[in-house]
């Protein structure tokens, strides 16, 4: 299976619509891959907070028509990472797109877990609810996001639906670069997974992003890694390896479920 990760750089100097109109033309260039993916909050950046409002989209805005069309266009599936998304309601969400190679919306993933404690996305969204996985040709994708990355009970949540390759977009900051690839590759190992964790580059709102986009195999092995800017990271992988390795070193098998907490 190939896979092409699209690390976009997010700087204020290029407008939303110029952005999605490049990065509409970088996924039809990758004709070929199985599978395409994008960062999160890559039109606005996930740290421009102000944004979010002035930019949020309903589910089918310009961001889904550009992606279903890119997505068909280029004949891939397309995890079009996220945008900030507005409810019918009024609730804006962190909502991950995927599409089909047909441009269908295969489904959409509403971030669990919102950064920024109390500021920033933590206060202007509002929080998914729902685990969401994806079933392709030859793997059972996982959908996480970002933050997301941190909470380790999300992802055996996911396996536990079947996911065998996890794929989280994010706009992750220069400054805990070091947390991201650790969590990436802990991801992987404790789940026995691929991780295809795909950040954004440039700086914006005053944060420089890491990039370093990363695919980790299910032995926690970094199988690519990109640099620090602009790059398109493209890894050819067996998904098969999920199951071989679960096989071979059983250890999701010895899960002990139910353990009493202590009272806090
Ligand atoms: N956009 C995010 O979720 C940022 C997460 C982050 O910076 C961290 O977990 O550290």
């Amino acid at each position: 299976m190939r896979a092409s990760l699209l690390q976009v750089a997010v700087n204020e100097d290029e407008s939303v619509e110029s952005r999605r109109r490049r990065v509409a033309a970088l996924v039809r260039d990758q004709a070929g891959a199985d599978l395409v993916v994008l960062p999160e909050l890559w039109t606005t950046g996930a740290f421009a907070y102000e944004g979010f409002g002035t930019e949020a989209e309903p589910l089918e805005g310009p961001t889904y028509e550009a992606m279903a069309k890119a997505a068909s266009e280029a004949g891939v599936w397309l995890h079009a990472g996220s945008v900030p998304e507005r409810d019918p309601g009024g609730t804006l969400y962190n909502t991950s797109l995927v599409f089909s190679p047909s441009g269908e919306l295969a489904a959409s993933y509403r971030k669990i877990h919102r950064f920024g404690f109390d500021k920033g996305e933590a206060v202007l969204m509002g929080a998914g609810e729902k685990l969401v996985t994806v079933r392709l040709p030859d793997t059972v994708m996982g959908v996480a996001t970002c933050y997301d990355l941190r909470f380790p009970e999300l992802f055996r949540g996911l396996v536990d639906a079947g996911a065998e390759t996890f794929v989280v977009p994010a706009g992750w900051p220069e400054r805990r670069r070091a947390h991201w690839t650790l969590l990436a590759r802990a991801r992987a190992v404790e789940n026995q997974a691929f991780v295809l964790a795909c950040g954004t580059a440039g700086t914006h709102a005053g944060v420089p992003q890491a990039g370093h986009s990363v695919v980790v195999d299910p032995w926690g092995e970094v199988l690519a890694e990109a640099g620090p800017g602009e790059e398109v990271l493209t890894v050819d992988f067996d998904p098969a390896t999920v199951a071989g390795t679960r096989d071979r070193f059983p250890a999701l098998k010895d899960r002990v479920l139910g353990l009493d907490r202590p009272r806090r």
